[in-house]
């Protein structure tokens, strides 16, 4: 049985009269990495602010560690660590300065001298932090936030602005916390960030949770591709039935887009017909869904959506 660490139910936050999420219900549980995405404006920061405690919600209610973050703030400091969008760090301070001052400020020691060498920051601690690149910057933020050993993490897009390189290292730091049960919540607008980093996930898309649910659910769900260009000898008419839905405006081009749920039939069906016509299959592709095309799915249904509410609303 999981234990939730943190549980929000009809969470609704405004902004004056405008109303940046608007009921939404999560569960995240211990020891798990729960990723929060969505479009630009979906009410991501927001969300996580309030689960953070940094501001109470308009209705709803919260539960961190079994406590109202915004009321038990002081209760759940030093178990709780957070890495903001953006940090304000006193510049003229040096790393190791800086650490030494977040140390102070928290309730339990930890070994950041381990901290810095884990992000690759331990040769660059004597220069002050206005002279750090944007990528160091994010860096320490991350650092600082895992310092005290905290049980739950808040990291809101933790890896913007880093390099390849450092992104890797961010990951690793990540994957440590999570093998040393460290339950993280994290937005993120780098999907394949998600997809390699996080058990559960929900979208959201305008104050609201269009999908949720397991990664492999979540990904199970969406249809798989399989793409070839049509070879010239073996015309349309010769292709065999798919369980899947083939793409008119593309076969007319000469190229097979299919989308399917049963993505082995549909694959057998290929390599057989393949076979029986003893034709090259050029620019050939099968794929699984991935979180791209879950999270266009969600833009593009809403388009949809919008667009047929517009054309009902011109039609009256
Ligand atoms: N202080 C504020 N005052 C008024 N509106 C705000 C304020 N902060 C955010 N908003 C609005 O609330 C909505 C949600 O913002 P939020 O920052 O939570 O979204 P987000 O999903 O984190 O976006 P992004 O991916 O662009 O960072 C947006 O429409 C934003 O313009």
């Amino acid at each position: 049985m999981f234990t939730p660490v943190i549980e929000a139910a009809g969470l609704r936050c405004s902004y004056g009269s405008f109303e940046a999420v608007r009921g939404i219900d999560l569960e995240v549980r211990q020891g798990e990495l729960f990723a929060l995405l969505g479009t630009n404006g979906a009410g991501k920061t927001t969300t996580l602010e309030t689960l953070e405690g940094m501001r109470a919600p308009s209705a709803g209610t919260v539960r961190v560690l079994g406590m109202d973050p915004h009321e038990e703030r002081t209760r759940l400091r030093g178990r709780v660590g957070i890495m903001l969008q953006e940090s304000g760090f006193a510049g003229d301070l040096t790393i190791a300065e800086t650490v030494r001052l977040w140390q102070d400020l928290g309730s339990r020691r930890s070994d950041a001298e381990y901290a810095m060498e884990r992000l690759d920051l331990a040769h660059r601690r004597d220069v002050r932090v206005k002279q750090l690149s944007g990528g160091e910057r994010r860096r320490l933020d991350l650092l600082l936030a895992m310092l005290g050993k905290p049980e739950l993490l808040f990291l809101d897009e933790p890896t913007t602005g880093l390099d390849p390189e450092s992104r890797v290292t961010a990951w690793q730091v990540i994957r440590d916390l999570l093998a040393e049960g460290v339950t993280m919540v994290l937005t993120t607008h780098y999907l394949d960030e998600a997809e390699s980093l996080a058990h559960r996930l929900a979208i959201m898309h305008e104050g609201r949770i269009a999908v949720a649910g397991s990664l492999v659910d979540v990904l199970a769900a969406e249809r798989a591709r399989i793409s070839f260009d049509l070879p010239a000898e073996t015309p349309a008419g010769t292709l065999p039935e798919f369980a899947g839905d083939l793409d008119p405006a593309q076969l007319a081009e000469g190229r097979v887009e299919l989308s399917t749920s049963d993505l082995e039939r549909d694959l057998t069906a290929v390599v057989q017909w393949r076979s029986a016509h003893q034709v090259p299959l050029r620019r050939f592709r099968a794929q699984h869904a991935s979180l791209d095309d879950v999270f266009h799915g969600v833009v593009d249904r809403d388009r949809t959506r919008t667009t047929t509410t517009d054309v009902v609303g011109e039609a009256r």
